[in-house]
């Protein structure tokens, strides 16, 4: 990992660094990443630059504007499940989800619609995503050797994009509150001095890669648990889809979404046994301690969310699934910092709400269009080092009706 490391695990460690800020620590992440996702990436920008990027970026995922992408997210999700479900009757559900949120990020995060440029995208961004998680060895041939050409023929296809979009900006054609590139651009054109093309490139090969993978594999989770779940699951989503019969619009809405509270539970379930996010480094920019023990400058801090959603003590019985540890008004709330699939304190994801409304729809989509089952039961999860389904999670599929 290129630093001595300490790994500090529970409720107290988390808040330590999550909670601590850039006098103490600041967010560092492995070579891999700063080299594929760019060295300006969110997640280690720190100071006016950092809030420059995430205030531009947030206004895109907060509840009021993800409400307006409903409908948009709801067509492209449905018209996915029917053009693959045409000629066959089975979905590889990992490689299926990944296709699925890559196309609603670039759609509705960053406005690119063009079929052709997203297949190109995709491809590159797998294999940019591979680099990441690899032994930073540029020689032809490496995982990370791959990854850097495929980072280099993202940012020769986005340049464009780029370009045309700062003329349509500068000429009134476009709004920056169209999608998270248009509001970059603008942010740079207000902020020469510290905001760069190079910033802009960086953060949107690194939003691609915080968005996609993760929630295509909390998609899969869900199918991949047992049916007296998904029986629940079932019976919840039906009961929605009936309150929308007499509608006009039959398309999903802010509020029956808000009404899908089991199948958020089991998500949540889902993610506190197996997070997506294992966890994550934190850089000490001066010597400080934890717990009695010193830190001195330079080391580098990694928290892991696993340990701490086993602790017996903040989660009754650990191991046990049970989606009713999420529900509201309970006598003993989970304690701050106790909870971590999506980090916490100020780098904590911008992308939750996010990931729960698609994730949402592309449940309900399924259980409601298809009967649908598990080709192999009990398919083992492998960390790789994030959780996949060892198989990638075969479906069998059979339209119940036209899309609802
Ligand atoms: C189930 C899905 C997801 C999980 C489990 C997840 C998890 C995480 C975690 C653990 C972090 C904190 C990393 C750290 O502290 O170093 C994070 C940060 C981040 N996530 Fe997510 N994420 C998910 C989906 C998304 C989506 C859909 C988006 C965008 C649409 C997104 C965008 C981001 C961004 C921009 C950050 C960096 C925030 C910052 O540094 O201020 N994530 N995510």
């Amino acid at each position: 990992m290129g630093a001595p490391t300490v790994v500090i695990i529970g409720q107290s460690g988390n808040k330590f660094i999550l909670g601590s800020d850039e006098t103490v620590l600041i967010a560092k992440q492995p070579k891999t990443l700063s080299t594929i996702a760019g060295k300006h990436n969110i997640f280690e920008l720190t100071g006016s630059r950092y809030q420059l990027i995430k205030g531009a970026m947030s206004s895109f995922m907060k509840p009021s504007s993800l409400q307006t992408n409903i409908k948009q997210m709801d067509d492209l999700i449905t018209s996915l499940f029917l053009k693959s479900t045409k000629e066959t009757d089975v979905i590889p559900t990992v490689g299926f989800m990944k296709r699925l949120t890559f196309n609603i990020a670039s759609a509705v995060l960053f406005g690119i619609q063009d079929d052709l440029l997203i297949e190109e995208f995709s491809h590159d961004f797998s294999l940019a995503f591979k680099a990441v998680w690899s032994i930073p060895v540029n020689f032809p041939g490496t995982a990370y050797w791959r990854g850097l050409r495929a980072r280099s023929r993202i940012i020769a296809r986005l340049m464009p994009i780029i370009r045309k979009k700062s003329a349509d900006l500068r000429e009134g054609r476009l709004h920056p509150a169209s999608d998270i590139l248009s509001s970059l651009i603008a942010l740079k054109t207000q902020n020469e001095d510290v905001i760069t093309y190079e910033m802009i490139v960086d953060n949107f090969v690194t939003l691609m890669i915080a968005s996609h993978d993760t929630s295509a594999i909390l998609m899969s989770l869900i199918l991949s648990k047992d049916p007296e779940i998904h029986l629940k699951v079932y019976e919840e989503q039906v009961e929605i889809q009936r309150d929308q019969e007499g509608r006009d619009d039959r398309n999903l809405t802010w509020d029956d979404i808000q009404k899908m509270k089991y199948t958020w539970r089991v998500a949540q379930e889902l993610m506190r046994i197996i997070p997506p996010v294992f966890g994550s480094f934190r850089k000490a920019v001066n010597d400080t301690s934890f717990g009695g023990f010193d830190i001195p400058k330079g080391w580098q801090v990694f928290w892991s969310a696993y340990s701490t959603h086993m602790d017996n003590d903040i989660f009754v019985n650990p191991t046990e699934f049970d989606p009713s540890r999420f529900e509201t008004n309970l006598p003993t709330p989970i304690p701050p910092y106790a909870y971590i699939p999506f980090g916490g304190g100020q780098h904590s994801c911008l992308g939750n709400e996010f990931a729960r409304v698609e994730t949402l729809i592309t449940i309900h989509k399924l259980v409601t269009m298809y009967e649908w089952s598990l080709i192999h039961p009990n398919e083992v999860i492998t960390r790789q080092p994030m959780p996949y389904p060892s198989m990638g999670l075969p479906i069998k599929v059979k339209p119940i009706s036209i899309a609802s």
